[in-house]
C-alpha cells in the first residue's frame, strides 16, 4: 500500500532526547515557582492544577510516594509547594500524562517567544518535510508533549517555524501512545487508512502499538535513543535519518 500520511513521534525521532531533558524540562524546573507565582488567579494555570490534583489522586491508587497536591481550601503557598513537589516528581519519571503535558506547555510559551528556548530539529527533519509535502504526503505529529508544545517546538525550531508542513497534531488526548486504540482513533480522524501512515518513533512500545492496528512503522536510530534489542531490530525497519525513507510515489 502507497504511505499517504506521515505520523511523527518528536522526542528521539525528529528532535533530540537531549534537547528535552536537558532544556526543556529543566527549564520548568527553574521557571516553575515564579510562574505559579505571577499567574496564581488565572483560570487556565487553576484548570491546570486541578488536572494535575486530580491525576495525583489516581496516581495513589497504583503507586507509591505520589506528592498530592494540596487541596483548593489550603493558602496559596501550600499548594504551590504541592505543585512544585509533584510536577518535578512526575517529570523525575518522565511522565507522559495529559496533566503535567499541558502545563509544561503553557510555560514553555515564554521560553520560546523570547528567544531562550529554540525548537531542536535534526538537520534532515526540515528536507524531508518538503519533500514528502511537495510530493503530497500529508504529515501528522504524534507526541506526548501537548499539542501547544508540539506547535511552540515547530514554531520556534533551529530551523524557523515549519508549522505549514503539518496537516495536524496529536497528543496524549487523543489516547497514550503504547495503546493500539490511540492509532485507530488516528487513522478515523485523518481520514487514512492504516496501512497508509507510516509512523516514526524511537520507542519499541509505540512501534508494537501502532503496528498491531495496521500502521507501517518505522523505528529511529538517533544518538542517544536507547539501544535496540536484537528481536526488535529483526522485527521492525530500522532507520537513522529522514532521507533514508523511500516512499513508493
Ligand atoms: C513537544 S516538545 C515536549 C516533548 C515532551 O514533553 C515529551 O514527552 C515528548 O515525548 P514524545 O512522545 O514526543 O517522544
Ligand atoms: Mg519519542
Amino acid at each position: 500500500m502507497t504511505i499517504k500520511c506521515l505520523l511523527l513521534d518528536i522526542e528521539g525521532t525528529t528532535t533530540s532526547i537531549s534537547f528535552v531533558k536537558d532544556e526543556l524540562f529543566p527549564y520548568i524546573r527553574k521557571e516553575l515557582q515564579t510562574y505559579l507565582e505571577a499567574n496564581w488567579d488565572s483560570l487556565e494555570l487553576q484548570n491546570d492544577i486541578e488536572l494535575l490534583r486530580k491525576q495525583a489522586i489516581e496516581d495513589t491508587l497504583t503507586m507509591v510516594g505520589v506528592p498530592e497536591i494540596a487541596s483548593s481550601d489550603q493558602t496559596p503557598a501550600s499548594i504551590i509547594n504541592s505543585v512544585i513537589a509533584n510536577v518535578n516528581w512526575n517529570m523525575d519519571q518522565d511522565r507522559k500524562m495529559t496533566a503535567l503535558k499541558q502545563l509544561q506547555g503553557h510555560m514553555w510559551r515564554k521560553g520560546y517567544s523570547s528567544g531562550e528556548i529554540h525548537g531542536h530539529l535534526y538537520e534532515d527533519v526540515e528536507e524531508a518535510l518538503k519533500l514528502w509535502t511537495s510530493s503530497g504526503k500529508k504529515v501528522y505529529i504524534y507526541s506526548s508533549g501537548s499539542v501547544e508544545a508540539q506547535k511552540l517546538l515547530f514554531g520556534h525550531s533551529v530551523a524557523g517555524n515549519l508549522l505549514q508542513y503539518f496537516s495536524g497534531h496529536f497528543d496524549t488526548q487523543i489516547g497514550l501512545k503504547v495503546e493500539t486504540a490511540s492509532y485507530r482513533e488516528i487513522c478515523k480522524s485523518t481520514g487514512f487508512a492504516p496501512d497508509e501512515i507510516l509512523f516514526l518513533t524511537d520507542l519499541p512500545t509505540e512501534a508494537i502499538a501502532a503496528s498491531e492496528a495496521g500502521v507501517q512503522v518505522k523505528l529511529l536510530v538517533r544518538p542517544g535513543n536507547a539501544p535496540l534489542t536484537e528481536e526488535i531490530i529483526q522485527r521492525f525497519s530500522i532507520c537513522h535519518d529522514f532521507r533514508e525513507i523511500k516512499l513508493i510515489e
